[in-house]
């Protein structure tokens, strides 16, 4: 009986996770991360591995044709998928969720801290000579005592919940579709969007990217924030309406944000966002830990091989 073939779409596969599928499928690898590169190798494969930012699309998906039955992801985010064609065909489909929930939550605290503490304009301030100014100009904005508003308390919003509890926030708010039950121990309160930014101190994205979130935080939204208010995002940048965004910033509407994700990635080198003093950035690095890097590897290659043999794959998303 012939192997079946997958196509991993991806260039930083670590070399362990191959060796895994290779015992089990002819993998058919490719050389750089492109549409049209990735296009010109599908035709005809049984699983999809993709572990790549680029989109994908219908076009990927008709090319491969047929024989397709499996697509796994190796993210915990899916907007850059068409899963609406994936269901049109039956096609299987997994992701990662879960394993990456403490390296992305950590990088959440990383970038409030950075961003309430002004970590990047006393850096620059420094390097500019400018630290003769004094303390007096760089206070920041604490995590004791204030108000912590998480927008999607799903598996990553709750890790970045429990990091901070011992920050001794005074309470925690959070937006969704549902009270989560495991929300009753943080004590952490199901609210509305509008509630929330009227009352954060500081605001966290971890929702997902969808029709109903893209755009969400825009100017009406700052319209209402505290102007002592610290946003963190590191879900996905489109959430965000950057312009909208910079302004805030520019004009005060809030005090400072901690950015993991933006608008597009990467981002150019003369994007204002750069230029900002209370703006912390990072480059989509949420889940970059080696350990995490090889976990989500690892869950995909098993949902891979599950799914191509027929068997329940261990995180399939329900299309
Ligand atoms: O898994 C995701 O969705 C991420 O953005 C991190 O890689």
């Amino acid at each position: 009986e012939e192997k079946p073939k997958i196509l991993i779409a991806s260039t930083v596969v670590p070399e362990s996770v191959l060796e895994l599928l290779k015992s089990k499928c002819a993998l058919i690898l490719i050389k750089k991360e492109s549409k049209n590169h990735i296009l010109s190798k599908v035709q005809g494969v049984h699983g999809i591995f993709w572990a790549t930012k680029t989109h994908l699309d219908k076009e990927i998906i008709d090319t491969a044709g047929p024989n397709l039955t499996t697509v796994c992801t190796m993210s915990a985010g899916y907007d850059h998928i068409d899963t609406k064609t994936l269901k049109l065909k039956g096609i299987k489909f997994a992701n990662t969720p879960g394993v990456l929930n403490a390296a992305v939550a950590d990088t959440a605290v990383l970038l409030a801290l950075a961003a309430s503490r002004r970590l990047h304009e006393g850096r620059v301030d420094m390097e500019s000579g400018n630290w003769k100014n004094g303390l007096q100009t760089r206070l920041g904005i604490d995590i004791s005592g204030s108000i912590v508003g998480i927008i999607g308390f799903g598996g990553i919003g709750q890790a970045i919940a429990k990091r901070l509890a011992p920050f001794e926030v005074s309470q925690f708010l959070y937006t969704g579709h549902s009270e989560k039950p495991e929300a009753k121990s943080l004590k952490a309160k199901l609210v509305d969007l509008e509630t929330l930014n009227k009352e954060a101190d500081f605001i966290f994205i971890s929702c997902p990217l969808n029709n109903e979130t893209k755009g969400m935080i825009n100017k009406d939204f700052f319209g209402k924030t505290k102007k002592t208010a610290v946003l963190v995002n590191i879900a996905r940048g489109e959430i965000v309406v950057q312009k909208d965004l910079i302004k805030a910033l520019k004009r005060g509407k809030i005090f400072a944000a901690g950015l993991d994700v933006m608008t597009p990635e990467p981002l150019p080198s003369d994007s204002e966002l750069l230029k900002l003093p209370n703006v912390v950035l990072t480059p989509h690095i949420g889940s970059a830990t080696k350990k995490t890097r090889e976990q989500m590897a690892e869950l995909t290659a098993h949902n891979m091989l599950r799914g191509l043999g027929g068997e329940n794959m261990i995180s399939p998303v329900n299309l």
